[in-house]
């Protein structure tokens, strides 16, 4: 079974909970108790594959004096960052959040590949007071590498079902790279052999 780590990050009152109550729900329930941090547990199958969704949805008072992200990042395979398309202050929250997650991949694991990212405009049934535009959306995912999506998990319980798959089969795509990349323990046994004892048989 593979273990899948995902963080919903953001700024305050952006609807972090409400999605991932969606999700793991089908319910929205309008007011979620915000003083305290969650990790939630899912099992479910994609792709074929046994997984054991944890999701991380913070505390958004506490979490915001921290900021660092590091520990999130060595935690999480993979983000969802919020923001509210009625609120442009909370756009800027997901702009700095997604500069900071790519500015430390590229400084602490220059090798490592890059984390899955997925940018949420939530609230879209906010429309009519809409203060952040799809475009502006759609072109700071596409500048950082990350995907993107507008919805409501106010009203769109199908959509926040395809966008929390969406990040999940990315997850997964990357570890199936990263499993590529790695030689295998006994391939990798097996050529040091080779080039240990390989090499002298052929001098003897
Ligand atoms: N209109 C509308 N309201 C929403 C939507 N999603 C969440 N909300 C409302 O926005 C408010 C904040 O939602 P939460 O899910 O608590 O947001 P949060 O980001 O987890 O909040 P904090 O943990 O306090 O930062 C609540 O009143 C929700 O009912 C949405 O899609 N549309």
């Amino acid at each position: 079974m593979n273990d899948v780590k995902l963080a919903v990050l953001g700024g305050e009152g952006t609807g972090k909970s409400a999605l991932t109550v969606r999700f793991l729900t089908k319910r929205f329930i309008g007011e979620y108790a915000s003083n305290f941090e969650s990790i939630y547990n899912k099992y479910l199958c994609l792709e074929g594959k046994q997984l054991n969704l944890e999701i991380y949805d913070p505390c958004s008072q506490l979490w915001k004096a921290k900021f660092s992200l590091t520990s999130e990042l060595h935690w999480a395979d993979g983000f969802v960052i919020v923001y509210d398309i009625s609120d442009r202050s909370s756009f800027a929250y997901a702009k700095a959040l997604i500069y900071r997650i790519r500015e430390l991949q590229s400084s602490h694991c220059k090798r490592a590949m890059e984390s899955a990212v997925l940018l949420v405009g939530n609230k879209q049934d906010l429309c009519h007071v809409r203060e952040v535009g799809w475009e502006e959306g759609q072109k700071l995912a596409l500048d950082n590498r990350c995907q993107f999506c507008e919805l409501s998990a106010a009203e769109q319980c199908l959509e926040v079902e395809m966008m929390f798959n969406r990040i999940i089969k990315d997850i997964l795509t990357n570890f199936r790279l990263k499993e590529k990349r790695r030689p295998s323990g006994s391939k990798s046994m097996a050529k040091l052999i080779n080039n240990v004892f390989g090499k002298r048989r052929k001098s003897v």
